[in-house]
């Protein structure tokens, strides 16, 4: 095939789902903005590779997810031997997600993690159990190892009775001396952590989060076996500088579809309002730091976000 025809698949990709994945220009808080990607250098030579590196690119993929993609429509067109341009890849075989070993997963937790809230300070943690956040987590965010010592054991303390699961960000060690329910880790912590030490959590029967944004990341999570994945940022968010752009309510629909055997946890930028959209993607969990440290009344937040979380059900 020549470079005019390869395009031509790349257009009748684009032309399929343009309106779902391409620019979204709204003019609310909310939007999320999707610029067209350089086109990565191709690995391959195959045409439905190199069309939907293309088109994937175009529709906004940087390079790592384009690559991904394209990787997993050259594996759907050899699975059901046609390419197909309307089928956006969403079976796990075609991104090599099906041939782990069940023994080697993390222990498991509830598909439906709930409301969850990520959480400064142990007080916090404390004060949104006890309001019925099923799910919490000790964000705390100090070098000083002693500190982050004591404000995950007054976690851990502050959750028992409110049959809330609290998870711990960052501190894998400390939070297994404290018996914290899991663990929540990003992906630079996958670079860092050694297989050995993972081990060690998995066996203790820790659960395990993994943060990811976007399709290589999940491909990356998907690789340990963790207990949740967690997607983000959905939605623009103040709460920290991204790496990467906000990834919107269509990619985080085709991420579930995707991941749907984990538990799946969405994050970033999501409000009371945005709440039935982002539960009506198939997401068990909605996961916030500023909707309820930032009320003015943190309980009745909590109150109302429980409701959302119910009624988007
Ligand atoms: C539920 C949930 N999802 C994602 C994150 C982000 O975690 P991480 O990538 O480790 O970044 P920091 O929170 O450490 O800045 C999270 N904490 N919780
Ligand atoms: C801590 C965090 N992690 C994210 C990710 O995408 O990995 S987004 C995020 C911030 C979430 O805060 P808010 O609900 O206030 O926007
Ligand atoms: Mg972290």
């Amino acid at each position: 095939m020549d470079t005019a025809e390869i395009s031509a698949l790349a257009q009748a990709i684009i032309h399929q789902h343009g309106a779902t994945f391409g620019a979204q220009l709204h003019h609310d808080a909310n939007s999320v903005e999707l610029t067209p990607q350089p086109l990565p250098p191709a690995l391959r030579s195959e045409p439905a590779y190199l069309a939907a590196l293309e088109a994937c690119s175009a529709l906004g993929f940087i390079a790592v997810d384009a690559e991904t993609l394209a990787q997993a429509w050259q594996r759907q067109t050899e699975r059901t031997n046609r390419f197909d341009a309307t089928h956006w890849p969403d079976d796990p075989r075609d991104f090599g997600l099906s041939n782990s070993d069940p023994a080697l997963a993390f222990a498991h937790c509830p598909r439906e993690l709930g409301l969850y809230g990520v959480l400064p300070t142990a007080e916090w943690v404390g004060r949104m159990a006890r309001a019925g956040v099923p799910t919490v987590q000790l964000r705390f965010k100090s070098e000083d190892q002693a500190a982050v010592a004591r404000e995950i054991k007054a976690a851990v303390e502050a959750v028992k009775g409110t049959g809330a699961r609290l998870f711990i960000n960052d501190h894998w060690r400390a939070a297994l001396d404290a018996g914290a329910y899991g663990i929540h880790v990003g992906q630079e912590d996958l670079d860092t952590i050694a297989a050995k030490d993972l081990e060690t959590i998995r066996t203790s029967g820790t659960r395990l989060g993994v943060s990811t944004h976007g399709y290589a990341e999940m491909v990356r999570a998907h690789a340990v076996q963790p207990s949740y994945i967690a997607l983000g940022a959905v939605f623009p968010t103040t709460l920290k500088k991204m790496a990467t752009a906000p990834q919107g309510l269509a990619r985080l629909a085709a991420y579930v579809r995707l991941m749907k055997q984990y538990p799946l946890v969405a994050i970033g930028g999501i409000s009371e309002d945005l709440f039935p959209a982002v539960r009506a993607t198939g997401v068990g969990s909605v996961a916030v730091v500023r909707a309820l440290v930032n009320a003015r009344d943190p309980e009745a937040a909590a109150r109302q976000l429980l409701q959302r979380m119910q009624a988007a059900a």
